[in-house]
């Protein structure tokens, strides 16, 4: 049995006024937020799927259909609460995750450390397992102009071995 399964998940959200900006499960102060069926949460939509892509369990738009109306709005923890239970069920938790958020603004610095812990509790992690970094692009393209955000994520799934889950 394989003892580790590696995923990516990429996720670009268009930035509009009139709504909220929610990264890594933290409302985050800005005149833009994300337009999407859910809360658009860019990162954690590119965590979903690199975990699901560890599975082999293909993306997120097929586990969560954004012609649902149960996905209007909802909040994209909840999604990534659902795709670690999938994992979890399968026997793996997460070795590491790291990610990157491209955006030209805002700055996302103060807010990494409170996007990790959440998304810590969502992947019963210990936080020490979890990185996030932010980046621009210096301006060029749709993240540059202001257009957009991108977000990228790397996930290494570990097997919880036998004498773990006993506690031996
Ligand atoms: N939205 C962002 C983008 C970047 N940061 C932080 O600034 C550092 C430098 O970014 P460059 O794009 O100029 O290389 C980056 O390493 C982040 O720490 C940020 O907080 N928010
Ligand atoms: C998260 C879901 C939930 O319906 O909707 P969106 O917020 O539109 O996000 P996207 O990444 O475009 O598609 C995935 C959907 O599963």
């Amino acid at each position: 049995m394989n003892p580790f399964r590696i995923g990516q998940g990429y996720d670009v959200h268009r930035l509009t006024a009139e709504r909220r900006l929610i990264l890594g499960g933290v409302e985050i102060p800005y005149g833009l937020g994300l337009l999407g069926h859910s809360d658009a949460d860019v990162l954690l939509h590119a965590i979903c799927d690199a975990v699901l892509g560890a599975l082999g369990e293909g993306d997120i738009g097929r586990h969560f259909p954004d012609t649902d109306p149960a996905y209007r709005g909802i909040s994209s923890l909840k999604l990534l609460r659902e795709v670690m239970a999938l994992a979890s069920a399968r026997g793996y938790r997460i070795g590491n995750l790291d990610s990157t958020v491209v955006a030209q603004a805002p700055r996302l610095a103060p807010h990494i450390r409170a996007m990790v812990e959440n998304i810590a509790a969502a992947c019963a992690a210990d936080i020490h397992r979890i990185n996030i970094k932010a980046t621009t692009t210096e301006g060029l393209g749709f993240e540059g102009r202001g257009e957009g955000i991108s977000a990228q994520a790397v996930v290494l799934l570990e097997k919880i071995s036998v004498s773990e889950e006993l506690d031996v």
